[in-house]
């Protein structure tokens, strides 16, 4: 053997080495693939924990940030708005879209009073319009000095509703109703009596990002910044295609074993993996549902928190015409349907700036019309949609030609389409719902500190969810910090008892050199 021969076998045997301590480290699974997925992979391998393996039950990433194909154009079935941005702080998914040069529009409902339409017919006057905008601006801003006055903790919290009660206006005509649909229902997806008013007024992502929102309409997708993100760490052909090992599609996750020395993941396809830790990034909705079986079961405590969230269901139905009979220009966008029955086809778009030319409408139902519409078929809601349209705008009005109906809500893997906060969980509770159970991780957008229900709450989740595996597993500190309700209980009474003891203390102290000097004279 020459010294060349030496060399190379030097060079050959330390690769072997460096490779081996590459990967040394805990294998991590990740069950989801979603925008907090991704964003939890990422930043553990960032880190240097690259053992990982993303398990995914549909055949593509993304999650609820998907594009579907309608009549040749690409439009966003999930989240849609940057919601968040010109504010304090950066939004990061503001920047990340910025990056990647994604068409996106800012929206803009200042000219609604012009859009708001009669349910039998005719638009209503500006003015009217006008005033119960106003009207009910008051009430949020009442709701929102009222909001913050409530003791910390959420156990004083109260509902939209109730604060609309205190200051004497609970939306009652066709009108109002509408006008309170666009404040609430079509921000949380939910009624104003479901909906804490602690936690959601001011809302975090408008106090912190900013308050403008904007629309992203690009034939890439929204979807395209989880595909950039999953591209910085696996592997991608020139096409953007993920061929790396390290992410497994069509794998459904039925089954979480899990032990102080490791966790088994079995798919339903009888597959099974093993490794260190995992981290599960499926939306409340799935947890709620027993998807997943976690052997043990997660603990009393844990199940209620995740049962008690809300997961609410946000439709966007597009319809295509055959021409366009909507107005459009400046301040047309938008338009409202004040119907008599709240929550019926009440918020409509067009598309004249992001695809000129298309004839799509956009309306957008929620909650109870949401699971309605998805258990019947179509043509049933096309009709429902072209009756309302011809309220709007006339018998003339060209049928519509397809329709697209997202169904959220009965999909399996989301249950759903985003977290609301409901009146009745505590700051503790929701603390519960990301706690780590052993070897077992949480994220997804319902596990944000502050965001919960949007993307960048989910991106961030999936940072914070990393770290926190990255400091257990780096330097062992492995302590989740939160407060169960018992433990919030048992402060408050030891607060009561030790105030009363002190108090016990200082009157004795105070009075017994008094009756010491009295004696003394
Ligand atoms: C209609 C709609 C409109 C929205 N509008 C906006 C908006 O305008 N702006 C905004 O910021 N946010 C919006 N959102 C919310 C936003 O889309 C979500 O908050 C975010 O995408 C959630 O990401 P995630 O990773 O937490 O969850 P997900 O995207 O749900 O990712 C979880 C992944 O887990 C997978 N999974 C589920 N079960 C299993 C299983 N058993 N095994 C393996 N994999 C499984 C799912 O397929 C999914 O890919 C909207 C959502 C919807 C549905």
């Amino acid at each position: 053997m020459g010294a060349i021969d030496v060399i190379v076998a030097l060079l050959l045997i330390s690769t072997i080495i460096v490779g081996a301590f590459a990967v040394a480290g805990p294998k991590v699974i990740i069950v989801g693939a979603g925008m907090s997925g991704i964003s939890a992979a990422k930043t553990l391998s960032d880190a240097g924990m690259k053992d990982i393996l993303i398990l995914e039950a549909t055949d593509r990433i993304g999650g609820r940030m998907r594009k579907a194909s309608f009549t040749g154009l690409n439009v966003e079935v999930g989240a849609n708005w940057v919601q968040g941005v010109n504010g304090l702080e950066m939004n990061p998914i503001w920047e990340m879209a910025s990056k990647l040069h994604l068409r996106k529009f800012i929206s803009d409902f200042c000219n609604i009073s012009s859009n708001t339409y009669k349910e039998n017919g005719g638009l209503y006057p500006r003015s009217k319009v006008d005033k119960v905008i106003e009207e009910a601006d008051k009430v949020k801003s009442f709701g929102e000095k009222l909001s913050k006055s409530l003791p910390p903790g959420g156990h004083e919290d109260i509902s939209i509703l109730v604060s609309q009660r205190l200051k004497n206006h609970v939306p009652s005509t066709a009108l109002e109703m509408v006008v309170d649909y666009l404040n609430c229902d079509y921000e949380f997806a939910e009624p104003p009596r479901v909906t804490s008013l602690q936690n959601t007024i001011p809302l975090p992502t408008f106090a912190n990002f900013g308050k403008e929102a904007y629309f992203v309409a690009d034939q890439g997708g929204f979807e395209s910044l989880v595909y950039d993100l999953a591209g910085q760490f696996l592997r991608t052909t020139k096409n953007n295609s993920i061929i790396d090992p390290r992410l497994l599609l069509g794998k459904v996750v039925r089954d979480i074993r899990h032990s102080t020395s490791g966790v088994t993941v079995t798919t339903e396809d009888g597959s099974f993996y093993n490794a260190d830790y995992v981290i599960v990034s499926v939306s409340i909705g799935v947890l709620q549902s027993k998807l997943i079986k976690f052997k043990p079961d997660l603990p009393q405590w844990k199940n209620l928190a995740i049962c008690q969230f809300g997961m609410s269901v946000y439709t966007k139905i597009f319809l295509k015409f055959p021409r366009k009979f909507w107005p459009d220009g400046e301040g047309t966008e938008h338009f409202l349907y004040a119907s008599e029955r709240r929550g019926y086809y009440p918020v409509w778009q067009h598309f004249e700036k992001q695809y000129p030319g298309a004839n799509v409408l956009l309306v957008t139902v929620t909650d109870e019309e949401s699971r309605r519409i998805e258990q019947q078929p179509d043509s049933q809601t096309k009709a429902e949609a072209m009756e309302v349209l011809r309220n709007m705008f006339g018998k003339h009005i060209p049928e519509a030609t397809d329709i697209l109906v997202p169904r959220w809500w009965s999909d399996r893997f989301f249950k759903g389409s985003f977290s609301n906060w409901p009146l009745g969980v505590n700051q503790y509770e929701y603390d519960q719902i990301r706690a780590p159970i052993g070897r077992v991780y949480f994220t997804g957008e319902h596990t944000s500190q502050l965001y919960n229900g949007y993307v960048h709450g989910a991106y961030l989740a999936g940072i914070d969810c990393a770290n926190m595996m990255i400091k257990c597993v780096k330097y062992k500190t492995c302590e989740y910090k939160f407060k169960p309700k018992d433990s919030l209980q048992q402060n408050i009474f030891l607060y009561v008892l030790l105030t009363c003891m002190s108090l016990l203390f200082i009157t004795a102290v105070t009075y017994s050199p008094k009756v010491k000097n009295l004696g003394n004279k």
